[in-house]
């Protein structure tokens, strides 16, 4: 069975990615494409004005829409998908809790997924992440992340998404964003920093050091492609899934 998959912001870095990697497979067509900013084709699939996203999941049915857009966005075509029984594939950063709750109010009529990150290494890093905190008891953990100069939410999804992971193994910490001053570092907090250059794909480290020792964790994404693989690879398995919140560790099970 061929998956037939709407792209929102399709003019966008990670909606043209999305475009580029759909090509790719034959597992997957596009339904349709769609943008704020119509008019121009992106890999050869016409975008269509985001206005018209309702009308275009009712003429097209697509099993699934793939999202990387901004959180406002995000939501209302999330709440459309939700309305037209269309799977959501989002990755989306920067939502507010109040963000989550839409898109968790989406999820109770049909199956969404959100990941911070599409990629497996991260998904490795975050196992890996889970072991070595508590394996490291008392190590001071910092956490830091590099994107490109484009970016807009700081600290990255990603970094979000790891500091639950070690708070979860741990225990709440204090998040220290950034440093300046005299006051000396205290025990439990995490530090987080966020740094922003060039064309970066995406970075993130976790540092844990103590007892003479320092333990880095670092995944580097060589290219957005990774990310677009990997939302493709869920929107593939979430199409005929059942309505509910579904996580991409899911997909790599
Ligand atoms: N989970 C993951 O693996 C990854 C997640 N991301 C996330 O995906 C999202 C998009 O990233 P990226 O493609 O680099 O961003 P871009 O700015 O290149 O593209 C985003 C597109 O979203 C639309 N959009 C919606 N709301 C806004 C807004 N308020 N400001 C600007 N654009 C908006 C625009 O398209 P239109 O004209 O159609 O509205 C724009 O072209 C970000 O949240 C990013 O963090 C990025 C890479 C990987
Ligand atoms: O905006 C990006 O580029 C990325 N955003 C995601 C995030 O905020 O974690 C994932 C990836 O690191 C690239």
């Amino acid at each position: 069975m061929t998956v037939s998959v709407g792209v929102t912001g399709a003019t966008g870095r990670m909606g043209g990615e999305v475009l580029a990697a759909a090509a790719d497979r034959d597992d997957l067509s596009v339904a349709f494409a769609v943008s704020r900013s119509p008019g121009e084709s992106v890999e050869g699939v016409a975008v269509e004005d985001a206005a018209d996203f309702a009308d275009l999941l009712a003429s097209n049915q697509p099993d699934v829409v793939v999202d990387f857009t901004g959180p406002a966005s995000c939501i209302e075509y999330a709440s459309a998908c939700g309305e037209a029984g269309v799977a959501f594939v989002t990755g989306t950063t920067g939502l507010s809790e109040g963000g989550f709750d839409a898109l968790r109010e989406a999820a109770s009529e049909v199956p969404v997924l959100y990941a911070s990150n599409f990629s497996r290494g991260i998904a490795a890093l975050r196992r890996a992440v889970r072991e070595a905190v508590p394996a490291l008891d008392g190590y001071d953990i910092e956490l830091t992340e590099t994107h490109h100069n484009a970016k807009r939410d700081a600290p990255s999804g990603t970094a979000l998404t790891l500091l639950d992971d070690i708070d979860d193994v741990r225990g709440e910490s204090e998040r220290v964003h950034g440093r300046e001053g005299e006051a000396p570092r205290s025990e439990g907090e995490v530090g987080v920093h966020a740094r922003r250059a060039g064309d970066i794909a995406g970075e993130h480290e976790v540092l844990l050091a103590g007892n003479h020792e320092s333990l880095s964790l670092t995944h580097r994404a060589g290219s957005r492609g990774v990310f677009a693989a990997g939302a493709l690879d869920a929107a593939a398995w979430l199409a005929d899934r059942d309505a509910g919140w579904y996580d991409f560790t899911e997909v790599l099970e």
